[in-house]
């Protein structure tokens, strides 16, 4: 069945139904008993105008013809016409499409679904049509911000819309004031409905379009690359939520006036954050700053930002009336943030030893190598205390409960790990995101977009990597998944980690190679084609010697200038002990060798070769002779 077949099948009767007279709420109403599916014949729609264009496709304003044996009724749309795709993909769209309206058929804080169509062969989102979005409205201000009591009341609508497809699996990653529609009752509801994922990877014929997973200007940064980079998840949304805010608050797009590939290299490499404006209650000041972090894993889920935003309700949005209680800073000990701690919470029975700091092997802090928590003190506070009993202590030991980490079937959070059955589509080794306690676990993977769903009986403990480790890619890897800088002589060059992203995937530099770009200097690896090197292990002075040049470039020339110091002050000082015998005795002979020798290197006498010396102490002992 071709694809303009399927989107001419039976069509289910939609109804508009018009709750307590609002508009708003005009529901479509499917009746299960003739129900199939959500598609509506291309020919009930007909387009009117075109509303704008964005980057996955055009917005129509267009009219719906609704016909029964009784009533002819004509609505007023939005007909969302998708970018081409290949005529191949358009099925596996379709039913995409379609199993994405059925999820967002109960989402209050999303917009209004009616119905899936393709006409003129563009897959169309068939939706009720708003009368304005977010954007439009701050166009229409003199200075484009909007009032902090709008910010927090939008802010609350929409993070109530996101977190509705989160709880579904979908994620929006297209969030951006064009994308906030406005209800008549000045309600902001989400405009997509995760658009940009569904159109991932698939081929398109126009192979001059650049597929990208957003809007540039509100990417996360693993939002860029995110098979290499990723994975992205609902933490991705919190970072484009948070550009949102800003924006709204200040009238200002961020990264406004940069191109994509200077947007790119702040976000992604320099690893730089949209400008939070100042005045702002500490609290939401803190959301924002924790929705930037680079890693994923440390930013706020969309309860969390909620949670805050809620908290100002009462407030009426007079962020002057609120005290300024003090930001909430990461932990000293670990280096995590309240989000990342708040993402897993401890109970009784659970296993549980000292939480390491965030891509660090130091084991230093490792009080509890392994406890049975057996009290909680103050469930619902971040900073609570749990008692912990330790073997070989008596007593319950009380420990802050963000020193600790969860461990399930010997795994927590943050822990490497490797598939025990490889798929070559995918790096083996991994990072564990999270683990419940009955073994379901989320890894993230080079090579996988998303976070991997499996179960922990899959998997094995791996090497774990840390910031600052030396390493160099294995000899049994002919073609590493990366490129990677050589030696001299075709050897693998040995660089240092800088970065570890939530993939596992190294970030590193050649300290040992002189570079003059910055960026030039910075490489990526597969942990599963890597080894560390180290000092103590390096077999043999020569691979140790090596091993220090990999430091720093400096460390070569430093060398050599030190050894031709010293061999320089060692033939001064044996030039010195030579006079002082010629004093004694031999005179003339020794003076003209001496002499002869500083005269034809002075830097270094000790390079020059002995028959060379022989040859130039052969002729000074003619000249004298003579
Ligand atoms: N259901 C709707 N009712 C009214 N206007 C809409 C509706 N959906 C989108 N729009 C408006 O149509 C314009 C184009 O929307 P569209 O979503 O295509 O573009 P965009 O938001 O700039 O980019 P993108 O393709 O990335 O979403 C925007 O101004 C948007 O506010």
């Amino acid at each position: 069945m071709s694809t303009q077949e399927a989107a001419s099948q039976p069509v289910p009767s939609f109804e508009y139904e018009l709750l307590d007279g609002d508009t708003d709420h005009v529901r479509t109403v499917v009746a299960s008993s003739n129900y199939s599916s959500p598609r509506i014949e291309p020919s009930k729609v007909k387009l009117r105008h075109r509303i704008g264009r964005g980057v996955f496709g055009d917005v129509w304003l267009a009219t719906h013809h609704q016909s029964t044996k009784d009533y002819d009724e004509y609505h007023e749309v939005a007909v969302k016409m998708l970018n081409p795709v290949k005529e191949d993909h358009m099925r596996v769209v379709l039913d995409k499409l379609e199993d994405r309206f059925y999820k967002c058929q109960a989402a209050k804080g999303v917009c209004r679904l009616y119905g899936v169509s393709i006409i003129g062969g563009k897959l169309c989102i068939i939706m009720k049509f708003y009368e304005g979005s977010i954007a439009d409205k701050m166009a229409r201000l003199k200075d484009g911000k909007l009032s902090p009591p709008d910010v927090l009341r939008y802010g609350i609508n929409l993070a109530q819309g996101i977190f509705e497809l989160h709880s579904k699996e979908i994620l929006v990653l297209n969030m951006k004031p064009s994308n906030m529609l406005l209800t008549t009752k000045d309600q902001a509801i989400l405009g997509d409905i995760g658009i940009p994922f569904l159109l991932h990877s698939v081929p398109i014929p126009n192979s001059d379009i650049v597929q990208r997973l957003g809007t540039p200007n509100y990417m996360a940064p693993e939002q860029w690359q995110p098979e290499v980079r990723g994975p992205i998840s609902y933490e991705t949304d919190s970072w484009g939520f948070a550009c949102c805010i800003i924006e709204m608050l200040t009238g200002v797009q961020p990264w406004r006036g940069k191109s994509v590939d200077e947007i790119f290299h702040s976000v992604v490499r320099k690893q730089e954050k949209p400008c939070i404006p100042s005045g702002l209650p500490p609290l939401i000041e803190n959301v924002l700053l924790g929705c930037f972090e680079y890693d994923l894993r440390s930013r706020p889920l969309m309860t969390d930002i909620l949670n805050v935003f809620q908290s100002f309700q009462h407030v009426n949005g007079d962020w002057q009336a609120i005290g300024s209680s003090k930001v909430l800073n990461k932990s000293s000990a670990t280096g995590h943030t309240e989000w990342f701690l708040s993402k897993d919470h401890l109970q009784v029975n659970d296993l549980v030893r000292s939480r390491k700091p965030l891509n660090s092997c130091k084991s230093d802090n490792m009080n509890i190598p392994e406890g049975k928590i057996v009290g909680l003190e103050g469930e619902t506070e971040k900073d609570a205390f749990v008692l912990v009993r330790v073997r070989g202590i008596h007593d319950p030991v009380r420990v802050y409960a963000s020193t600790l980490e969860r461990v399930s079937f010997g795994l927590a959070a943050g822990d490497w790990i490797r598939l025990k059955e490889a798929d070559k589509k995918h790096s083996p080794v991994g990072i564990l995101h999270s683990i419940d306690r009955v073994g379901n676990v989320a890894v993230a993977f080079i090579g996988v977009e998303t976070l991997w769903k499996g179960n922990s009986s899959q998997f094995q403990m791996a090497e774990s990597f840390c910031v600052g480790q030396f390493v160099r890619i294995k000899a049994s890897i002919l073609r590493p998944r990366f490129e990677w800088l050589r030696k001299k002589g075709s050897v693998w060059a040995t660089g240092k980690i800088w970065w570890i992203l939530p993939n596992g995937c190294l970030m590193v530099k050649f300290p040992g190679i002189l570079s003059f770009k910055e960026e030039c200097n910075s490489y990526m690896a597969d942990p599963a084609e890597v080894e560390v090197v180290n000092f103590s292990t390096c077999p043999g002075m020569v691979k140790k010697y090596q091993h220090l040049e990999d430091f720093h470039w400096s460390v070569r020339p430093i060398l050599i200038a030190f050894g031709m110091f010293t061999a320089m002050k060692l033939g001064i000082a044996f030039g010195k002990v030579g006079r002082s015998k010629v004093k004694k005795g031999q005179s003339n002979l020794v003076y003209c060798e001496s002499q002869h020798v500083e005269g034809q290197n002075t830097n270094n006498p000790a390079w020059i070769p002995p028959p060379v010396k022989n040859i130039l102490f052969g002729d000074s002992v003619n000249t004298v002779a003579r």
